[in-house]
């Protein structure tokens, strides 16, 4: 594969796929990188025999496993998953994360929430920079920092499109004043687009504020706040859900992330 970043993000996904799915129910994220985890499943069904009955998080999950001929179910059926593997935007050292960006955060929590254990899947990218720490007469002291698309040390850090928030059509300025007033900081209305005029519509019928935070908070406490106005169905911080990360480099390893 050419492209370093898709190259990492599949080889997170196929170590998730095999240290931690045994045969049972999984819950399938959503994303481009939840592609390669599914992908891998259907690689291990047909050649190790493993059974796995699929739970998806989104339209476009639902379509992976239906594409790859694995077993779809739901959560009527299986409310109590093995395993449930989904990309994020972004983690911090804890694995607190950040996860939305493709509009389909409330049933990837409830997935992760109905899981025994929830991995995640990510890509770790590589960059370079210069920050000047000083700019005195006769010397530039830069230092060749690293960053990283998604493993941060806080939240923020990286992601710089805000917390996603799922919001009923009906309330979204309601909730966008109520945010701004006990929380600080900015949200946007998700838009699609050029593809269609108006709003982003989740597969739920709602809308998405992308809410832009300052500084460094007590997530657990950020996370019920927004729960409790009333009009947000879920918002995208998952606090002390994962236990698991995978990210993957585009030198070929994974690196990985435990708590
Ligand atoms: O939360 C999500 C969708 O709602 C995705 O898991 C998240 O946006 C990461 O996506 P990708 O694997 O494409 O980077």
């Amino acid at each position: 594969m050419e492209n370093p970043v898709e190259n990492a993000k599949r080889l997170a996904a196929f170590k998730a796929v095999d240290n931690h799915v045994v045969s049972g129910v999984i819950g399938i994220g959503s994303g481009s990188t939840v592609v390669y985890a599914v992908e891998r499943l259907a690689q291990r069904v047909k050649e190790e025999g493993l059974e796995v009955i699929c739970v998806p998080s989104s339209f476009q999950a639902k379509q992976l496993i239906i594409q790859h001929g694995l077993k779809l179910g739901d959560l009527e059926m299986h409310p109590e998953l093995k395993v449930t593997i989904d990309g994020a935007d972004e983690s911090d050292q804890q694995l607190t994360l950040i996860k939305g960006g493709g509009g389909c955060l409330t049933q990837e929590k409830i997935l992760a929430s109905c899981a025994e254990e929830f991995i995640v899947i990510a890509d770790y990218r590589q960059a370079f920079s210069f920050p000047l720490t000083n700019c005195g007469q006769s010397k530039i002291l830069g230092r060749l920092y690293k960053t990283y698309r998604k493993a941060s040390e806080n939240l923020g850090e990286q992601w710089s499109k805000g917390i996603p928030i799922e919001v009923i059509p009906s309330a979204y300025r309601a909730v966008y004043q109520r945010i701004e007033k006990t929380l600080g900081g900015k949200s946007e209305l998700r838009m699609s687009g050029s593809s269609k005029a108006g709003p982003v519509v989740t597969d739920n019928g709602n809308f998405i504020l992308d809410w832009n935070f300052q500084g460094v908070m007590n997530w657990k406490e950020v996370e019920v706040t927004l729960n409790m106005i009333p009009g947000v169905v879920e918002n995208g911080l998952f606090v002390g859900m994962a236990r698991k990360a995978y990210f993957g480099m585009s030198d070929g390893t994974v690196m990985e992330r435990a708590v």
